[in-house]
């Protein structure tokens, strides 16, 4: 049987920063993960095939008009000529056709299957525990659910498309060349190679000075807006002139990178150009000997211009596009990276056992946590917290309280050690049930944009734990029962629109007090069987703070409570008092019993007595 003292140390495993595989092994593994991105891939293939062909069928048209058609042995075949114009037309017009709906098969398939990926990430975001999304800067997680998996679209659908048809593209060219003749094929192929391998070089020089241009915006919007925000503190301390040199040179910084970038691109595109013309003579000057020799046609060697220029876009394109091919497979990397986190703190679900609603006992026994690469920031904790007891959890800042209700709520696992509600180890009870019977009510909880009334709401879960927070009429009169009941009524009355009142984005439109008062009538309306409440430090009113005592007395009022007390008015009301001292428990006691021990709790209670008057 295993015991906590020989169970294994949890893994507190951030988010890597990418997710390690090669290239290939990232495309593979990013297919897998969203399939939908193959779905028809096949006839989208034979279209792009068919796409491809149609590159090469002006070529064609033109040599099999000047050979058999213009330059034909009993004169001009004008009928022939008709025909084979016609039938170009119409194979253009296939050509076309597939082309757009190879373009509109390929954008379907990899919006469904970016789709699905961005579900995947965000839902494993969310059943990441707290500590792997703290880990990782919470911007972060954001930007690799958002504009990571946009590198990835940016790629398939206009690198991919691009990669797609233009190899076919040059294969199809080089066949008919071949075809035509294959010494001249040779001779473009070597012209073009050598231009592919000096692009690549030329390319990333591109890539970096188009990074500095990236840089340079941000920081000119940065000290842009920097200045609009801060314009009140500019102004007082009459720095505007300083300000003002400060955007000027972030402004003269980047005209100067995209100056400098977009030379890069005029010299990059016009050696192209000029490549591409350079083969042009060369062709024609090898061309004419070799018809001189018999070996090609008048129409093939105007075919072979043609399809040099089949040649230039695909060459010069290929840098890009591998490019991009490079950004995309970096973004691939770091989705995947965020799909590979374990969920640390996993759901038994089905499987585990569900405890009952009811007065919930809390146990500790023999817990210790280190957060990430740190030190035990709590050690040996055993503590036996009763059903209906209001505890308060008291020590210096720093002492691990928070750590500890973290651990009661589950929102992390112990390092070592079980947390114990009712006698069941957290780990085994399925999430839903937890979240039920335990609620965890920050100091300030997060308001949603929308109205009072919603977010006073959003704790009710209705009879079912997974659901949405209902809105039907019940709901209305919970809302007011509990409104009484915490002696909130006046101050719902007071605001402009009651209930209905807008509390604007994170609840801007309210004031500290009002919002504590949200985060407590929410946390009565979850109704959960044990509350873990961080005490407010803001402070707030005298009237105000009368007003939130009183409804903090009522929603605890016969609950099982442990509140993070950072004042001391909320320890001498308490049941228990557990005093916390550098990551251990050091007393536990009534308030009144720990005073008379003259033990850490009696000192910081005479310090804030004396203090106080
Ligand atoms: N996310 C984190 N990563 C690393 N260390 C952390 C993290 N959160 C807290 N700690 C460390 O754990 C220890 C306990 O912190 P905790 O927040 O539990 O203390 P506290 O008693 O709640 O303090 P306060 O009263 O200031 O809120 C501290 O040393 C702190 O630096």
């Amino acid at each position: 049987m295993s015991t906590q003292a020989d169970e294994p140390a949890a893994d507190h495993g951030s988010i890597a920063s990418t997710s390690g595989l090669g290239v290939l092994a990232t495309l593979r593994r990013g297919l897998q993960v969203s399939p939908e991105m193959l779905d028809g891939a096949l006839l989208t293939l034979l279209l792009a095939v068919v796409a491809a062909c149609g590159r090469v069928v002006v070529p064609l048209a033109v040599q099999q008009t000047i050979d058999t058609g213009i330059l034909a042995d009993g004169g001009v075949d004008s009928r022939r000529v008709v025909w084979l114009v016609a039938g170009a037309a119409v194979l253009l017009l296939a050509a076309g056709l597939s082309s757009t709906l190879v373009n509109v098969r390929l954008f379907r398939a990899t919006e469904a299957g970016l789709a699905s990926l961005r579900v995947q990430a965000f839902r494993h975001v969310h059943d990441l525990s707290v500590l792997s999304q703290s880990t990782e800067r919470r911007g972060s997680l954001v930007s690799r659910v958002t504009s990571d998996v946009d590198t990835i679209s940016l790629f398939v659908q206009w690198g991919g498309i691009l990669l797609l048809v233009s190899v076919l593209q040059l294969a199809a060219a080089t066949v008919l060349m071949a075809v035509f003749s294959w010494q001249l094929t040779l001779v473009v192929w070597a012209c073009y190679v050598p231009l592919f391998f000096l692009l690549g070089p030329a390319q990333r020089r591109v890539s970096v000075a188009y990074t500095a241009v990236r840089a340079k915006v941000g920081a000119m919007l940065g000290a842009v807006s920097e200045a609009v925000v801060g314009a009140e503190t500019i102004r007082a301390y009459g720095v505007a002139r300083r300000t003002e040199r400060r955007i000027d040179a972030a402004i003269e910084d980047h005209r100067r990178a995209a100056v400098r970038a977009q030379k890069l691109v005029s010299v990059v595109f016009s050696s192209g150009v000029l490549v591409s013309n350079l083969v042009l003579g060369v062709v024609v000057v090898v061309g004419a000997f070799l018809g001189v020799g018999g070996g090609l046609t008048i129409g093939q060697l105007v075919a072979f211009l043609f399809l040099v220029q089949v040649f230039t876009q695909p060459v010069q394109m290929a840098t890009e596009i591998l490019n991009e091919l490079q950004n995309a497979v970096a973004g691939w990397r770091r989705v995947l990276a965020v799909l590979e986190t374990p969920v640390l703190v996993a759901d038994r679900g089905a499987s585990g056992t569900t405890t009952p609603r009811g007065p919930a006992a809390v146990e500790l026994s023999g817990v210790a946590f280190a957060y990430p690469g740190g030190p035990d920031v709590l050690h040996d904790v055993d503590l036996s917290l009763p059903a209906r007891t209001r505890v308060a959890v008291v020590g210096a800042t720093g002492s691990g309280k928070t750590t500890l209700a973290k651990l009661v709520t589950r929102l992390m696992d112990p390092t070592r050690g079980r947390v114990l509600l009712d006698g069941v180890d957290l780990r085994d009870v399925p999430a839903g049930n937890l979240r039920e019977r335990v609620v965890m009510v920050p100091q300030e909880g997060f308001l949603f944009d929308g109205t009072l009334a919603e977010n006073i709401a959003y704790g009710h879960r209705g009879s079912d734990p997974s659901g949405e927070p209902s809105h039907d009429p019940r709901t209305a009169g919970m809302l007011a029962d509990a409104l009484r009941d915490l002696g909130l009524e006046d101050w719902v009355a007071d605001l402009p629109d009651g209930l209905d009142t807008q509390v604007g984005q994170r609840g801007e439109a309210l004031s500290t007090g009002e919002r504590q008062l949200v985060a407590v009538a929410r946390a009565y309306l979850a109704s959960a069987d044990l509350l873990v409440l961080d005490e407010a430090t803001s402070a707030v009113d005298p009237a105000a703070e009368v007003r939130l005592a009183r409804a903090l007395d009522s929603l605890t009022h016969g609950r099982s409570t442990i509140t993070i007390a950072h004042r001391m008015s909320t320890a001498e009301a308490a049941d228990l008092v557990v005093v916390m001292d550098q990551g251990r428990v050091v007393e536990v006691g009534s308030h009144a019993e720990l005073v008379a021990r003259g033990g850490v709790y009696a000192g910081m209670h005479g310090a804030w007595v004396a203090q106080a008057h």
